[in-house]
């Protein structure tokens, strides 16, 4: 029998023969089976279940045709992706990614995360990710609308609220939502409002949902600064993108008396030394669809640095809330140089792992975006409990149950670590809570 490590290896080394040419899925693998050396020693029946070698293989992948016309009427082919991944814990689960990145390899590695960040949530919902490299920046309503109804046209048949439940991640937020949801009822002819959520409020949305990403990235932090005795209150921050995530992690950052200086597009960064304004930063992103150099042409004393490195930025806390591996080991390096002492993933993998092991080494609080940015598709479930049970809830009441789940996710996270033999270690302690939750489940369905 070869040692765990080795064990460990051989399943990595498969994951990239099965999976050529696909680095960020084989990046996301390696960090999280890297981890649970510990837990085969504790439980040999998931190393003879092969759970780990299952967990690693989609149960399903879709890949479909979108094709689309612009409004001079040209066609236009892009692709489209769905990747089930797991189905354990409950219907599939997790967003919608529209950027000309997007390949197999982005969605597989976005849909393995999100098997573990959905089991840390602790609501009953499996993983998946999809998307397309259709680019929505410069398209107008009209072009958007007929590529996300093109879109659903095909993916509608492997939808369902008990079966798979999209939602938003990168360029797809409530316009997009609001287009795919149309299209899925006219051709199914069903008011299935569970199918999809961050909806719109004014037609089966849940409150906070738009919030939530950034809202929970920003208490998972509140807890790890508290663990050190420390809080946001008088912190200078950064906080990467100017997305939804960014926003709202912006916005209850501000709440909680921290100030931020920096955001940043990926056209360039600005800083703002007396701190971001929210308004004027909600109003160009979120309502004009501009870019964010426009926000130094209202702010005088606002500087932006086209093509500029915002971790060249001396803060205490940084979140990254752009895209993966947006944190190489230099950068990493530059904050712990400059003083930050904790790190909060509202993004996806944004830490390469050799910056990972920077902030780790340094002693820092890390916290990884399966744990830290779990918040949205918490909210999401809670989305859909309302959506089951046709209700709404208040803002205050959704928040309050967003707040108890990432002080819930925490605890497990930090006490798990500890259990394992690695105190304050949030890779650790996240990846071991995720994977016994999905790996009990497995095993009790038998082999399938
Ligand atoms: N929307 C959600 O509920 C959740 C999103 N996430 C993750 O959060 C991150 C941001 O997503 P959203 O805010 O939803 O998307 P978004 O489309 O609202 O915003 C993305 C932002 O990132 C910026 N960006 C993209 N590439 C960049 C780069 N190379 N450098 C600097 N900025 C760059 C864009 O300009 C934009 O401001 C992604 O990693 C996503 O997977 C994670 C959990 C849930
Ligand atoms: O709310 C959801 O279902 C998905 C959120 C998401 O895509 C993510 O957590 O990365």
């Amino acid at each position: 029998m070869p040692q765990t490590s080795e064990k460990i290896d051989q399943i990595y080394d498969q994951v990239v023969q099965r999976n050529p040419g696909e680095s960020e899925f084989h990046q996301a693998v390696r960090e999280v089976i890297d981890t649970l050396g510990p837990v085969l020693r504790k439980y040999p029946q998931y190393a003879e279940s092969k759970i780990i070698e299952r967990i690693c293989e989609p149960e399903r992948q879709i890949i479909f045709r979108v094709p689309w016309q612009d409004d001079r009427g040209e066609v236009h082919i892009n692709r489209g992706f769905r990747v089930e991944f797991n189905s354990a814990l409950g219907p599939y689960k997790g967003g919608l990614r529209f950027h000309p990145s997007v390949y197999l390899g982005i969605v597989k590695f976005l849909g393995f995360e999100q098997i573990f960040k959905n089991a840390l949530t602790g609501m009953p919902i499996g993983g998946a990710k999809g998307g397309s490299d259709f680019d929505p920046k410069g398209k107008s309503d009209g072009e958007v609308m007929r590529f996300c109804q093109s879109f659903m046209t095909e993916l509608f048949r492997h939808l369902g609220e008990y079966t798979d439940v999209p939602a938003g991640d990168i360029g797809v937020g409530a316009r997009e939502i609001g287009f795919l949801f149309g299209q899925y009822k006219r051709i199914t002819n069903r008011y299935e409002s569970g199918v999809l959520t961050g909806k719109s409020p004014h037609w089966g949305g849940a409150l906070v949902r738009r919030e939530a990403t950034g809202y929970g990235s920003v208490y998972f932090m509140d807890e790890m600064l508290k663990v050190r005795g420390e809080s946001l209150e008088g912190k200078v921050c950064v906080v990467s993108g100017s997305g939804n995530v960014a926003i709202y992690t912006i916005e209850k950052i501000q709440t909680l008396g921290g100030k931020v200086v920096a955001c940043s597009d990926s056209d360039g960064v600005i800083f703002h030394k007396r701190g971001i304004d929210l308004n004027l930063l909600k109003q160009l992103k979120s309502v004009e669809r501009r870019r964010i150099a426009d926000y130094a042409n209202e702010h005088g004393d606002a500087e932006y640095i086209p093509g500029g490195n915002i971790w060249d930025i001396p803060c205490k806390v940084a979140m990254p809330s752009a895209t993966q591996n947006e944190i190489n080991e230099a950068s990493a390096r530059r904050l712990v140089a400059n003083g930050c002492i904790a790190v909060g993933e509202g993004a996806n993998m944004p830490t390469m792992p050799e910056g990972v092991k920077v902030f780790q080494e340094a002693g820092i609080a890390y916290g990884p975006g399966k744990a830290a940015n779990a918040g949205g598709v918490a909210t999401s479930a809670l989305e859909m409990q309302q959506n089951a049970s046709r209700d709404t809830w208040t803002f205050e009441h959704t928040e309050q149950r967003l707040h108890e789940i990432m002080k819930e996710i925490h605890r497990s996270c930090y006490e798990t670590a500890a259990e394992f033999g690695s105190p304050g270690n949030y890779v650790i302690g996240a990846n071991i809570v995720g994977f016994l939750r999905v790996a009990e489940a497995m095993l009790a369905f038998g082999l399938i």
